[in-house]
This record gives C-alpha cells, sequence and structure tokens, in this order.
C-alpha cells in the first residue's frame, strides 16, 4: 500500500489555478520523482503534503489515513519529514550540532520512544557522509554539503516519507552520485517513502521507480523513468528533444 497519497488536489491562488486534480502515491522502499518546469507546482503540492497550505479540493494521506486538516506537526508524528529548496540550517552551529537539535525536539514527541542523541546522531552523520566535517560550523560549508545536514536533520526525526525538494542542487557531479547511492539505501535497505523533486535529470532518472511530471498544476506523464523519458508530451514540456540517458 502507499505510505503517501494524494487524491485529487487542487489549490487556488486567486485566478491562479497552481495545482489541478494531482493524484499520486508514493510507495514504502521506493524512490518516487516529482519533475516539472518552474512553476508547474512542485513545491505547492510539498506544502499542502505537509500542512504548510490548505487544498481548495482533495486530500492528502499518510498510511492510509486521511490527515488533510491536520497542522504540520501531527504530520510530522505520523511520519512525514521534508527538507526545503532553500537551505535554513542553524549556520552557528557545528553540522553535529545541527543534527543533533532535530533528534532533540523529535525526541519531545516521537512515539516509538527516544532515541539517544549522540549516537543516532553519529550515525546519520556516517550515513549521509560528514563524518570529516562534523565539527565544523554549518557556515564554513559548501551547499552541497550543507543539504546533506538538512537531510540528516529530517533522517534525525525518523521519518517513514521524505520529501526532498531539490536536494541536489548545488551539489558537484561526484557529491550527486553519492547522493544518488544514498537515497537508494534508504529506499532500499530502510524501507522509506522518498519523494524526490528534482532537476537533476540524470539523476532522478537513476533513482526513481515511479515519476509523476507536472505542468501547469496539471499531472502530464507518470510511469517508470524509460517511460517518462519518451514521452513526447513530457519532452514538449520539460525535457527537450534529447533527454538525458544515464545508461
Ligand atoms: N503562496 C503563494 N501565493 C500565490 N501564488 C503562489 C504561492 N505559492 C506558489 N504560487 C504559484 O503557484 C505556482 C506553482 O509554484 P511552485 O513554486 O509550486 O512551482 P515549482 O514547480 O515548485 O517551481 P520551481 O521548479 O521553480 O521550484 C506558480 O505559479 C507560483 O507563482
Amino acid at each position: 500500500m502507499a505510505m503517501l497519497e494524494t487524491e485529487a488536489v487542487s489549490v487556488r491562488f486567486g485566478g491562479n489555478l497552481a495545482l489541478d486534480g494531482v493524484s499520486l502515491s508514493v510507495e514504502p522502499g521506493r524512490v518516487t520523482g516529482l519533475i516539472g518546469p518552474n512553476g508547474a507546482g512542485k513545491t505547492t503540492l510539498f506544502n499542502i503534503v505537509t500542512g504548510l497550505l490548505a487544498p481548495t479540493r482533495g486530500r492528502v494521506l499518510v498510511d492510509g489515513a486521511d490527515v488533510t486538516r491536520l497542522p504540520p506537526y501531527r504530520r510530522a508524528h505520523r511520519g512525514l519529514a521534508r527538507t526545503f529548496q532553500r537551505l535554513e540550517p542553524f549556520v552557528s552551529l557545528s553540522v553535529r550540532d545541527n543534527i543533533r537539535v532535530a533528534g532533540q525536539i523529535s525526541n519531545t514527541w516521537r512515539r516509538g520512544g527516544r532515541v539517544d542523541v549522540d549516537q543516532e546522531a553519529g550515525r546519520v552523520i556516517d550515513l549521509v557522509g560528514l563524518a570529516e566535517v562534523a565539527d565544523r560550523d554549518v557556515a564554513e560549508l559548501p551547499t552541497g554539503q550543507a543539504r546533506l545536514v538538512e537531510l540528516g536533520r529530517a533522517l534525525m526525526t525518523k521519518p517513514r516519507v521524505l520529501l526532498l525538494d531539490e536536494p541536489a542542487s548545488g551539489q558537484t557531479e561526484p557529491e550527486t552520485a553519492a547522493f544518488g547511492r544514498l537515497l537508494h539505501r534508504l529506499a532500499d535497505q530502510d524501507g522509506l517513502a522518498i519523494c524526490l523533486v528534482e532537476h537533476d535529470v540524470t539523476l532522478v532518472m537513476g533513482v526513481c521507480t515511479m515519476i509523476y511530471v507536472l505542468d501547469y498544476g496539471k499531472v502530464i506523464a507518470a510511469g517508470p523513468p524509460e517511460v517518462v523519458r519518451a514521452d513526447p508530451a513530457v519532452i514538449d514540456a520539460y525535457l527537450g528533444s534529447a533527454p538525458t540517458d544515464p545508461t
């Protein structure tokens, strides 16, 4: 069963129908892509899923339960975590402390019991590959590594659903390749349901088993990478005539 579903979600900002009947489903143990041109509605959909925005129509389900009317913190309690397109770490804290803070906060509400914050922070720092810079201030890090801090903070909440908003932007090519392997691992080994918004088409095609394509607020295509990549409507709206082939 899907861990996260949106059912015919629409949202209107004045005269702008930013999302128009968007239904998607994110399975556990999989990375699901959400791609499309600038302004297509991807971040808006994340805002609706996490409860920062209310839809005009439609529903959001987590593990089969309707969360459409729940505030963001209660959705987090049900296992939703996200990272943001614009980075907002505590810049004057070290990498380790940024990650510890997220564990301390989630310890106040996590139903599965408190975790040993220091031990879990160490595990997460190793997992995301930040061990060498763990004691540096986040302000000193290049964007690519700062994005990993943000992912680490999300992982400290022990989420079931992870929403990632352009996590590879600012990463170097080797960083993005390592990031792709990390996403595979989080899905395969930890069973996370991951939804990835990303403009790096090579990454998306390489890690996603299912991809939804949004254009002007509508899903114009959905399917595995090889199907989406060959879809004329997707090539026309987003990929262009020479889509990246990671194989
Ligand atoms: N709070 C808001 N109020 C009014 N309009 C908004 C608001 N948030 C988003 N929009 C509009 O909704 C549409 C979708 O924007 P959104 O940021 O979700 O696109 P996106 O697919 O995430 O784009 P990008 O790839 O550039 O991040 C745009 O037309 C945007 O201007």
